[in-house]
């Protein structure tokens, strides 16, 4: 197995910057938007930029939920094991609301198919849109792309990225990982 750096902390941070001052170009206060991370790794991102948002914007009221996809799946990528749910925190309203949909890594796009569906458990947002850290580009399996984008990689089906979060991983940086 070999592993390649595709960005380190340095770099990371750079781009998480960039798509918060994206979000606030587009969202404005962010009164009538609420950021959605999709479990088990937006989550990550999404309060990574909540934090950016609040210290650097002083959005104090923005509001940043986690959501679940997974029974909403139409894959079984996640193996021989039993499926386990992660939660969902979604403590506001969503009906007529600017949804941003945050996740780590945008691939076949079957994820965010299935947070297109959990969603409407909450209501029916004005809007939904898509921000990725990574884009795995030619890799989309359905008609899905990023609305805010961190870095567009190109890798083959037998390679992964895999994106550590100092918080969970120890260290901040987004790895190329093949077999
Ligand atoms: O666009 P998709 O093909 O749906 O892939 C993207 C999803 O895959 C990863 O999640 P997770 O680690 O849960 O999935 P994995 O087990 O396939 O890596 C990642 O955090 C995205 O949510
Ligand atoms: O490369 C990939 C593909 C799907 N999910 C990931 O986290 N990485």
């Amino acid at each position: 197995m070999s592993r390649k750096v595709l960005l380190d902390s340095n770099q990371i941070h750079i781009i998480l910057h960039r798509l918060a001052c994206q979000l606030v170009e587009k969202h404005t206060d962010f009164k009538n938007t609420v950021l959605v991370g999709i479990q088990p790794r937006g989550i990550y991102v999404a309060n990574r930029l909540e934090k950016i948002l609040k210290q650097e914007y002083g959005l104090k009221d923005i509001k940043t939920g986690q959501l679940d996809i997974t029974f909403y799946r139409d894959d079984f990528r996640r193996g021989e094991k039993p499926l386990e749910a992660n939660k969902t925190r979604i403590d506001f309203v969503v009906e007529d609301k600017r949804v941003v949909f945050i996740d780590d890594v945008l691939y076949t796009g079957r994820s965010i198919r299935a947070a297109l569906t959990a969603i409407q458990s909450f209501g029916r947002p004005s809007e939904i849109e898509l921000l990725s850290l990574i884009d795995r580009r030619f890799s989309r399996h359905l008609p899905i792309q990023p609305d805010y984008n961190g870095r567009q990689v190109d890798a083959i089906n037998e390679e992964k990225v895999k994106v550590s979060w100092e918080e969970n991983d120890g260290e901040d940086a987004v790895y190329l990982i093949s077999k």
